[in-house]
């Protein structure tokens, strides 16, 4: 078992702060993925709980120990990083082995247990060959395999998917997943791909330079962002943004006007905000090409045909690809021919001047707020 707790955790460099003082607890059980853009401090976060970091100031608490002055081998975690770190001139046995040799298990254990480990792991095959001889899923298979053995409070994974291709990528995100419900182990997860994220999450914690910008399940942040950085970050193509002005709110919304139209977003209005420069958000899914309570025309310029969907980034208002459509299915538009879309209210995220959200009115189901408690099974 393990669980977590960052208590006002903070890093520098130099004078340069990365971490501001960050505050999270991972519960037992849990499958926590920190995500964020490139150098947001997700990567330093982690070698941090690894012990691999120092901490400038705050607490790492692991079971309810400080760990902070703790080296990395008595923390009870295990990592697995990008780079899958085998030794090349030892089988795949002797890799999976290699902290328990360390440790100086007994042979007959060390034996049950990297057996073990490679059936979970489809490795079973395999044992007798070099990492040489294995592709990089099956190798990062070997890696996840040595830090199974350890049997640690907590596994740390470093982007350990981005070496691959997008098929095994794919595969081996349902593998890890599939891993944690038969381990049901405390994984903490760090990737700049939120597709990973919005699939193997329990909890995503979106960092933003060096500050939690939003933790929340998966289809929390995607129906609720707290932010605008967190509603453009979350979801695939990103959430477009189109400037509108505050009417005036009512009990049942805030009223916003876009070229001319008016509509009543279902989201909590504020004090004062006639007038005032908002920003709405619409994600490219749910554009429609018939009507809506807010319509404008767009002219495609690149248009991409995946079959299940078809994606257009297109111009708006004279703007070059600022905007991106996602319809269902094949549909005949054609690049540089305007076409009319729309938006339904409902549809639309509200953002004040800084970026903060208002508070949509839509009712989260069990399934978005992953009621599946891990600990629980
Ligand atoms: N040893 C170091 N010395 C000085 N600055 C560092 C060091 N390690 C990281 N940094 C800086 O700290 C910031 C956060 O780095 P970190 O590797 O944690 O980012 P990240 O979110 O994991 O990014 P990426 O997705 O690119 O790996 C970056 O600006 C980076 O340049």
């Amino acid at each position: 078992m393990g669980q977590l707790l960052l208590n006002n955790v903070q890093k520098f460099y130099g004078d340069y702060e990365v971490l501001k003082g960050v505050q999270l607890e991972v519960k037992n059980g849990e499958f926590v993925v920190f995500v964020g853009p490139s150098g947001c401090g997700k990567s330093t976060l982690l070698r941090m709980i690894a012990g691999l970091d120092a901490t400038t100031a705050g607490d790492i608490v692991i079971n309810g120990v400080r760990v902070n002055d703790l080296p990395p081998v008595k923390r009870g975690i295990a990592m697995v990083f990008q780079s899958y770190a085998l030794y090349p001139h030892m089988t795949v046995f002797e890799n999976i082995a290699f902290p328990l040799r360390v440790e100086k298990m007994e042979e007959a254990k060390l034996k049950a247990k990297v057996e073990n480990a490679a059936r979970i792991l489809h490795l079973d095959q395999r044992l007798q060959q070099k990492p040489g001889m294995l592709s990089g899923g099956q190798r990062q298979r070997v890696a996840i395999g040595r830090a199974i053995v350890r049997e640690p409070k907590i596994f740390l994974f470093d982007e350990p998917l981005s070496n691959l291709d997008a098929a095994l990528r794919a595969d081996m995100r349902i593998e890890l997943a599939k891993l944690h419900r038969q381990l049901k182990a405390t994984m903490i997860y760090v990737t700049h791909d939120q597709v990973e994220a919005m699939t193997m999450a329990d909890r995503i914690v979106v960092l933003d330079a060096g500050n939690i910008s939003q933790t929340g399940a998966p289809l929390e942040l995607y129906h609720k962002p707290a932010n605008q950085f967190v509603a453009g970050f979350i979801g695939n193509p990103k959430m477009n943004f189109l400037p509108v002005t505050c009417k005036g709110v009512s009990a049942s919304g805030v009223e916003v006007d876009y070229l001319g139209q008016t509509a009543l977003l279902p989201v909590t209005p504020r004090d004062s905000m006639a007038g005032k420069t908002l920003t709405l958000g619409i994600r490219p899914e749910h554009i429609q090409l018939n009507g809506g309570d807010i319509v404008f025309t767009v002219t495609p310029t690149v248009i991409e045909r995946l079959g299940a969907n078809t994606v257009a980034y297109a111009s708006l208002n004279g703007e070059a690809e600022n905007f991106c459509a996602m319809l269902p299915g094949s549909v005949g538009i054609r690049p540089d021919t305007p076409v009319a879309t729309g938006i339904n209210a409902a549809d639309c995220h509200l953002f004040d001047e800084e970026g903060i959200a208002f508070e949509r009115r839509v009712e989260l189901t069990e399934i978005d707020m992953n009621v599946i408690n891990p600990t629980a099974a």
